[in-house]
């Protein structure tokens, strides 16, 4: 009977492994490289490497049975080997009966829970540990050696190799030497990848920050002294140290995403950033990787792996801006994570934990897009927890003055103009006007003007009430004979809004995709949806698109 010892040059033949194996700087090529290398030497029939890592495909495992925890299991990354009976069979791959080990179970499962190798010197004699004896037999197989992956006493995953000759331990030797180096350069490998998610998160993080921060140097607190405005902070005041789910409802421009804001700073998890997510600014196709991540290579384009809002949003507040649009098929994943704080990647098994307190935001009538269907009713009682209303701006006339002075602090201290003022005439004026695009409008309003001004009071270019869209269009077409064919910016900004409206209502408030308005307009939803939001367009309740 043949020995292991007997192999030709296995000296020679482990340095120049380890030296190969510094080379790799991939973690599946250093395993299959191992593996591959093992497999060469002629005694050898079958090296494998096992992984310890999350259970992620416990409820269809063939292992379950003998797995007591389905936290953890051993994972196969890497085998290589030939069978001498059926040539046809294929002992690279990775997706057979054994891709998973149970910890504790068999050979495997023991030395990795136990961090001690294990050898079976001949099998035809020592059975105890051999599950599958005809296996053995019909393959030639007579000795199994394994060795734990161990760097710094923790075991990572387990190297053996089943050979056609029978083994002694020094044979652990040289399997604990390609053990050793595998383990170190798999730590590395580790650490690096977790530092890589932590630059990754940090970045987004960053990212979410910036915005943030550009998006409270212009909010700049609400402002108002209305009693209906006080009573939507008096319910701000009671919500926000709790960790209630809120939906905040109201008209475009209304002012909902600074009440959300404002939840957010008096709450408890205010260190942590408040993370935002449009649902009306990405298509359909997307919703599942922007809310969840993705792994890599999970769809065309997905070329790196990417955190979802909710993974940003881990341990704060995830503010969803426009929630209606979210459609229907993605809202029992929502209601899920809701409900459970679980969620998975796009392309991945592995099921994420987290904690986001979550603050939605519509201009729709939820209730409506319910009873149409749209809308999954058990979702909306989730999201309706704390509903808060902000009403329109015509239904608090007496906050118009005080924040339209508030913008002109802000938009002269952005322009660093010190000159300009709002009479109390205009004032006046502008509490007549009826604000269809809310607290927007009248802040973009006063921003044109404080452009448009050269000094002393401000020059204001209030639209008339209820203007329609084709007496826009033909105002703004008609000019002509008066200013010889030029138009004001004014009329021009007008004109504008007026065909965006068109579009809109040509196409019942359809935004996206074929005859929707972005179409017709020939630009991107994504600016479609933003310019509505500046020239304070929204669709009306009674549209249900
Ligand atoms: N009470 C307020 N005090 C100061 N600024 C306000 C107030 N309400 C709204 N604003 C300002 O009006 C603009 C629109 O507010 P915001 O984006 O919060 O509205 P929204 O209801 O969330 O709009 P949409 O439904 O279009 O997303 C912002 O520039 C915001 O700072």
């Amino acid at each position: 009977m043949k020995s292991f010892d007997a192999m030709y040059g296995i000296d020679e033949a482990i340095n120049s492994l380890l030296l190969e194996m510094a080379q790799q700087r991939s973690m599946d090529r250093l395993f299959q490289l191992v593996t591959t290398r093992l497999a060469e030497f002629p005694t050898v029939a079958l090296a494998r490497i096992w992984l310890i890592k999350p259970g992620d495909v416990c409820q269809t495992c063939n292992m379950m049975a003998e797995c007591y925890d389905q936290e953890t299991c051993l994972h196969l990354v890497a085998s290589a080997g030939r069978s001498i009976c059926d040539l046809e069979a294929d002992w690279t791959r990775l997706d057979g009966e054994h891709r998973r080990f149970p910890m504790g179970a068999r050979k495997v499962g023991h030395i990795a829970s136990t961090g001690k190798p294990v050898v079976v010197e001949n099998m035809e004699q020592d059975t105890k540990w051999i599950a599958y004896r005809d296996w053995a037999r019909k393959e030639e197989i007579l000795g199994f050696a394994g060795q734990p992956l161990v760097f710094r006493g923790e075991v990572l995953g387990v190297l053996a190799i089943f050979t056609h000759v029978t083994l002694n331990h020094s044979i652990l030797y040289n399997l604990r030497l390609i053990a050793d180096h595998t383990a170190s350069a798999l730590a590395n490998a580790l650490a690096f990848d977790e530092i890589e998610q932590l630059r990754k998160k940090l970045e987004l993080e960053n990212t979410y920050l910036r915005d943030e921060l550009l998006e409270v140097a212009s909010l700049g607190g609400i402002v108002g002294k209305s009693a209906v405005l006080q009573k939507v902070l008096n319910q701000v005041e009671l919500v926000a140290p709790t960790n209630a789910s809120v939906l905040v409802l109201g008209e475009s421009g209304t002012g909902k995403e600074l009440v959300a804001r404002e939840i957010h700073h008096r709450s408890l998890r205010h260190n942590k950033t408040m993370i935002k997510v449009n649902c009306a600014s990405f298509p359909r196709e997307l919703f599942a990787s922007e809310f969840f991540g993705h792994a890599k290579g999970s769809f065309t384009g997905a070329m790196t792996a990417r955190e979802g809002r909710f993974s940003a949003a881990d341990g704060s507040t995830l503010f969803l801006d426009e929630v209606g649009e979210i459609p229907l098929e993605l809202q029992s994943k929502l209601l899920r994570v809701l409900q459970e704080g679980e969620y998975e990647r796009v392309g991945e098994n592995l099921t994420r934990k987290v904690d986001v307190r979550i603050i939605a935001a519509t201009n729709r009538d939820l209730k409506h897009e319910v009873k149409a269907g749209r809308f999954r009713e058990d979702l909306y009682f989730r999201l309706n927890v704390f509903p808060i209303e902000v009403p329109p701006l015509r239904a608090r006339r007496e906050d118009i003055g005080l924040l339209a002075d508030h913008f002109l602090q802000l938009s002269t201290r952005k322009m660093n103009r010190t000159d300009l003022k709002l009479t109390v005439g205009q004032i006046a004026e502008l509490q007549q006007y009826d604000w269809p695009g809310n607290v927007r409008e009248l802040h973009n309003l006063i921003e044109r003007a404080v452009i448009a001004t050269r000094s002393g009071t401000l020059k204001l270019e209030l639209p008339k009430n209820a203007e329609g869209v084709q007496e826009a269009i033909g105002k703004a077409a008609g000019p002509a004979d008066t200013k010889q064919g030029v138009l004001t910016e004014a009329e021009m900004v007008k004109l504008q809004r007026a065909n965006t409206l068109a579009a809109l209502q040509q196409c019942d408030w359809k935004i996206y995709g074929e005859g929707g308005a972005a179409e017709i307009l020939g630009i991107k939803p994504t600016t479609l949806t933003t310019r509505m939001k500046t020239m304070g367009l929204s669709r009306p309740l009674n549209i249900t698109r």
